[in-house]
């Protein structure tokens, strides 16, 4: 049973702790908002919010950070330690690592201009990881909607307000030319690229990312506002320039449900950040 009181007694400058040291690394780091939110989904999706994500390897446990998802891309665990460790010293051995990124992520959020919301707190961290499920369980930007929808449904989120509000936080970050180069130029072995991608974007991505090049070239996420968190991701799929395959199927899968809900959030920001914040607190509550 999570409670927004629930460190008042035991920690009750946690949220402060925390937002000091982000707003430290925002300082060199423009993109570590972005990787911090992106840490707590990953974390939710696997086993719930228990900072199983965080473990590294050991004898017995084979990390999710090696996951094919997480693997030379989630990143940020520096900054978490240096958020658990100035936590430690004010209230030693009271705030749980999964905590810690619910609370960063809401904040990281809020820094880049988006909504603010009352974080419910009180999970208890893991002792175990589980790498296979996080291979199972984290969405591939390469499925198709179908596919995105389950695995929203298996943690307890729905397929259609919660995928696409969710989907909305690749309004900020950044993504490497691997995650979307099959779209580039013999997209699903037809000899073309991805007839949903917009042509002046399909070129300049072609030159960041020719064939056989450096697949872990950056580039942004939402080329609109790189780093503000907004509903220019929506607005994008509108007009075919989002980067992700599982971007760009939430607005041009033929007949989908998810195309009014990308309407509307366009058309209305704050509808968009109602929608986030209900589905980022149902998101922060899921737990085994
Ligand atoms: C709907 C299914 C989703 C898929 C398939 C997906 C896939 C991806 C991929 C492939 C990247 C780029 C990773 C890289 O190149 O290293 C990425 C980045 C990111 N994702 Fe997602 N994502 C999804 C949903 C979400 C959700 C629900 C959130 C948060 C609520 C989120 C937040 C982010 C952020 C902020 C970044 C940028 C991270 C950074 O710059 O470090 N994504 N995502
Ligand atoms: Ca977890
Ligand atoms: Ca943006």
């Amino acid at each position: 049973q999570l409670s927004p009181n629930f460190y008042d007694q035991t920690c009750p400058g946690v949220q402060y702790i925390i937002f000091g040291v982000l707003v430290d690394a925002f300082r060199t780091d423009i993109r570590i908002g972005a990787s911090l939110i992106r840490l707590h989904f990953h974390d939710c999706f696997v086993q719930g919010c228990d900072a199983s994500l965080l473990l590294d390897n050991t004898a017995t446990i084979l990390s999710e950070k090696e996951s094919l998802a997480n693997n030379n891309s989630a990143r940020g665990f520096d900054v978490v330690d240096r958020m658990k460790a100035a936590v430690e010293i004010f209230c030693p051995g009271v705030v749980s690592c999964a905590d810690i990124l619910a609370i960063a992520a809401e904040q990281s959020v809020f820094l880049s201009g988006g909504p603010s919301w009352t974080n419910l707190l009180g999970r208890r961290d893991s002792r175990t990881a589980n790498r296979s499920l996080a291979d199972q369980n984290l969405p591939s930007p390469f499925a198709p909607l179908s596919d995105l929808k389950q695995k929203f449904i298996n943690v307890g989120l729905n397929g259609g307000v919660d995928l696409v509000a969710l989907s909305g936080a690749h309004t900020f970050g950044r993504a490497q030319c691997r995650t979307f180069s099959t779209r580039l130029f013999n997209f699903n072995s037809t000899g073309s690229p991805d007839p949903t991608l917009n042509t002046t974007l399909l070129t300049a991505l072609q030159q960041l990312c020719p064939q056989g090049g450096n697949g872990s070239v950056l580039t942004n996420l939402d080329l609109t506002t790189p780093d503000t968190f907004d509903n220019k991701y929506f607005t994008n799929l509108q007009i075919h320039k989002g980067l992700l395959i599982s971007d760009q199927e939430l607005f041009s899968t033929p007949g989908a449900d998810t195309i009014a809900i990308v309407n509307r959030f366009a058309g209305n920001q704050t509808a968009f950040f109602e929608s986030f914040v209900n589905s980022m607190i149902r998101m922060g509550i899921y737990y085994l």
